[in-house]
This record gives structure tokens, C-alpha cells and sequence, in this order.
């Protein structure tokens, strides 16, 4: 069975007399410590799906099952539970909390886990060990979000869901940073899911999830992803 398996997932929201189906149908299975990357144009859905994966949301209809358990039909107390313990989440704009180090910041996530990281070893993991008394207002923004997968990694996590997690980077430091996420996914046996639009990141999936009009238009699998320092984007 795979690790994780989407079964005609569908999100409507309602607004008043509108109707908005954000994701429709939605299938597909992911293997365990798969990186996968889940790609479409604003407004396709992406976030939605993403959202649900995570635990934020649920499907108006549909099976979400993560390492054989149906999400879809979690209440709102197995859901906080669910996020705090199997769920990892890196964003766009990092989410720190400013007023603490780096160190504290993957501190907070490990506190709230039963299953957490060492926290040095995390910082070590994303190349951080040097900056770990320092606040974010003092890193950079590639030293931001590896703080945050820092963060993510720490706690342990089935799933490690990042929200375009090069939005706010340069070219380089974009790339850096994947392949921090790359790295500490294949290290701890994570699975991965990256949501971007950017159709240059697929390429270092081992799956690719394409999204359109709130539908799955494609799934393909990789096996031989191409190493981040030969994408170009
Ligand atoms: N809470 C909500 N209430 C109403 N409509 C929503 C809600 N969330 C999302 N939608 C709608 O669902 C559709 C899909 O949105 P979603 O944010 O999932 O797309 P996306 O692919 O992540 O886009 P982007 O890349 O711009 O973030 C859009 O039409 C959006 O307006």
C-alpha cells in the first residue's frame, strides 16, 4: 500500500449562493520518502490540497489516507493532534517567531513532539550550527527558511509539506535551499511535498503532480531526478 493515498478528494467552498470547487476528484498515491513535487498556476488548487494533506482542512468529500489512516474523517482535536506530531510545515515568508534564536525557534516544534530531533543536530543538518544564537532579523532570508526546515525536520515528521518554499529567494539561495530540503527529506526517510508554479523545480521530484482547474492532469513518476545544480530556471 502506498504511504500516502488521495481517493477522489474533492473541496468545495461555499460563499453565500457561489460555489467554488477548488479541488475536484483529486487522486493519487505517493511511496513513503518520495519527494514530490505538485505543480500548477495560481488558483489551481495547490494550497487547497495542501492544506488538507496538512491537516488544516478537510475535503467536503473523499479519502485522505496517511500511512494507512483516513484524515478526511479526523474531528477537529485529531487533526491539531495529527499536525503537532506527523506534520511538517515550511512556508513561503519562513513564519519565525522573531523574538527568539534560531536554536529556539526549532526548540518551540521539538517541545510539542514526543518523537523529536536532536536540535543541534537539525541545525547541523541544514548548515546552521554557527548561526543558532542568532534572531532571524539577523539571517538571511536562504538562513531564514532553513531555520524553518530546521523547524520542520526537528519534530520528526511523516510528512514534510512546503508551501513555495523558494518564493521569497533569489535564484541561488532558491536552489540552496532545496537542496537543504532534498537533503534532510533523503537523511530522515522523509516524504516530501513541495507545492510550487515554478515547472523548473519538477524536475527534482520522484513524482511530479501537475494541477489544473482544480483537477490532477497529470501524474508522472521520475527515476532518475535530476540533481538540483544542473536545473536551471
Ligand atoms: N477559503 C476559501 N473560500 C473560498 N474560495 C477559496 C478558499 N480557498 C481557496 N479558494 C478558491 O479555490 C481556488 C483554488 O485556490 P488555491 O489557493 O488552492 O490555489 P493555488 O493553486 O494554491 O493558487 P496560488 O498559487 O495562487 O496560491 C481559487 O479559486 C480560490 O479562490
Amino acid at each position: 500500500m502506498a504511504y500516502i493515498e488521495v481517493q477522489q478528494a474533492t473541496r468545495q467552498f461555499k460563499n453565500g449562493e457561489q460555489v467554488t470547487v477548488a479541488n475536484r476528484d483529486i487522486s493519487f498515491e505517493v511511496d513513503q520518502g518520495a519527494v514530490v513535487v505538485i505543480l500548477g498556476p495560481s488558483g489551481a488548487g495547490k494550497s487547497t490540497l495542501l492544506n488538507i494533506l496538512g491537516g488544516m482542512d478537510s475535503p467536503t468529500s473523499g479519502r485522505v489516507l496517511v500511512d494507512g489512516v483516513d484524515i478526511a474523517q479526523f474531528n477537529s482535536r485529531q487533526l491539531t493532534t495529527y499536525r503537532r506530531q506527523a506534520v511538517g510545515f515550511v512556508f513561503q515568508f519562513y513564519n519565525l517567531v522573531p523574538n527568539l534564536t534560531a536554536r529556539e525557534n526549532v526548540e518551540l516544534a521539538s517541545q510539542i513532539t514526543k518523537d523529536a530531533r536532536d536540535v543541534d543536530e537539525t541545525l547541523a543538518l541544514v548548515g546552521l550550527t554557527h548561526r543558532a544564537d542568532n534572531f532571524p532579523a539577523q539571517l538571511s532570508g536562504g538562513e531564514q527558511q532553513r531555520v524553518a526546515i530546521a523547524r520542520a525536520v526537528a519534530k520528526n515528521p511523516k510528512l514534510l509539506l512546503c508551501d513555495e518554499p523558494t518564493g521569497a529567494l533569489d535564484y541561488q539561495t532558491g536552489k540552496q535551499v532545496l537542496q537543504v530540503i532534498q537533503d534532510a527529506a533523503k537523511q530522515t526517510q522523509t516524504t516530501v511535498i513541495i507545492v510550487t508554479h515554478n515547472s523548473a523545480i519538477a524536475q527534482l521530484g520522484d513524482q511530479v503532480i501537475r494541477i489544473n482547474d482544480a483537477q490532477v492532469q497529470s501524474v508522472e513518476h521520475n527515476a532518475h531526478p535530476t540533481p538540483l545544480a544542473e536545473i536551471e530556471w
